[in-house]
C-alpha cells in the first residue's frame, strides 16, 4: 500500500538538503540491490537546485550506474538553455561520472525525430520501453516533481488531455500556459510507475495547490494530486507551500 508523507522546512534551502539526502540513500540502496537506479528528473527551479546540490554528495553515488530520465522537456533546439536537459548538464552531469549512453534525453525540435513534438514524445515512449529487457515497461526509483501554483507537473496542466491521458506513458503538448507552449511530458500513468514520488515545493503561491492536492483533489482540477508512487509519495514543503495545510 502506498503510503503518502508532507514534510515541512523553514526555507526551499533546508527542503533541498533534505531532498539530497533522501535521493542519495535511496539511489545507493537500489545500487547495492541490484547494481544501479533509475530516476526521473524534473524541470523549474526546485528541481534543478537538487540537482546542483547533489554535487556535495557526488562520491557516495556511482553516477555511471543510474539510469537518467526526464518527467517533461521543453521542445526547444538543442542546446537552448531553457531545456530541461541542458540546465540538468550544467547543474549535475557535466561535474559528475555519468554514463552517456544512461542519460536518456527528450528529443530536440531540431533533432533526429525533425519538428513535430508527436513524433517525438512517441520516439521517448520507446525509449521507455526499450530501457531494460527484463522490465517490458519501465519502473523508476524516484520520480522528482516540482509543481506549478496551479497544481501542474510535469508539463501536465489542468483540465487538458495530456493530464487525462490514460494509456500513454508519453504525450505532447503545444499550448502550455507556462512557456514554452510545445512540451513533451510523462503522463500519469508513467508517473505512477515510479515506487517514490517526490515532489519539491517551495512558495506561498503554491500553498492552494498543495492544500487541495493533499486533501486528494480530482487531478483533472490539480494534475499533482494523481501523481502516486508505488511505494510512497512525498511532499517536500517550505514554510510559504505547506500554510494553507491546516486549512484543509
Ligand atoms: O519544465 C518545467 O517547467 C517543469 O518540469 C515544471 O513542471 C516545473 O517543475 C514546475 O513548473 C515547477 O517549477 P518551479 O520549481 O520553477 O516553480
Amino acid at each position: 500500500m502506498s503510503k503518502t508523507s508532507v514534510l515541512q522546512y523553514l526555507d526551499s534551502q533546508a527542503l533541498v538538503d533534505a531532498a539530497r539526502s533522501r535521493f542519495v540513500e535511496v539511489v545507493t540502496a537500489a545500487q547495492a540491490e541490484r547494481g544501479s537506479a533509475s530516476v526521473v528528473l524534473t524541470g523549474g527551479g526546485t528541481g534543478i537546485a537538487l540537482l546542483e546540490a547533489l554535487l556535495q554528495d557526488s562520491g557516495s553515488i556511482d553516477w555511471a550506474a543510474v539510469d537518467i530520465y526526464f518527467g517533461d522537456e521543453r521542445f526547444l533546439p538543442s542546446g537552448d538553455s531553457e531545456r530541461n536537459e541542458v540546465q540538468a548538464s550544467e547543474a549535475l552531469f557535466d561535474h559528475v561520472d555519468v554514463h552517456p549512453d544512461r542519460i536518456f534525453r527528450m528529443a530536440a525540435s531540431d533533432g533526429p525525430h525533425g519538428s513535430d513534438p508527436e513524433v517525438a514524445a512517441a520516439a521517448y515512449a520507446q525509449t521507455l520501453h526499450s530501457g531494460s529487457e527484463s522490465e517490458p515497461t519501465p519502473t523508476f526509483d524516484i520520480h522528482l516533481l516540482g509543481m506549478g501554483g496551479e497544481g501542474h507537473i510535469n508539463s501536465l496542466f489542468p483540465h487538458t488531455d495530456a493530464v487525462r491521458e490514460q494509456h500513454r506513458f508519453v504525450v505532447a503538448v503545444e499550448d502550455s500556459p507556462k512557456p514554452p507552449p510545445v512540451r513533451i511530458t510523462l503522463t500519469l500513468p508513467a508517473v505512477r510507475r515510479a515506487q517514490h514520488v517526490w515532489l519539491l515545493v517551495s512558495g506561498a503561491n503554491k500553498a492552494d495547490a498543495v492544500a487541495a492536492a493533499v486533501g486528494g483533489a480530482d487531478p483533472d482540477d490539480i494534475p499533482s494530486a494523481g501523481a502516486l508512487g508505488t511505494e510512497s509519495t512525498v511532499w517536500f514543503l517550505d514554510a510559504g507551500a505547506a500554510s494553507k495545510l491546516d486549512t484543509v
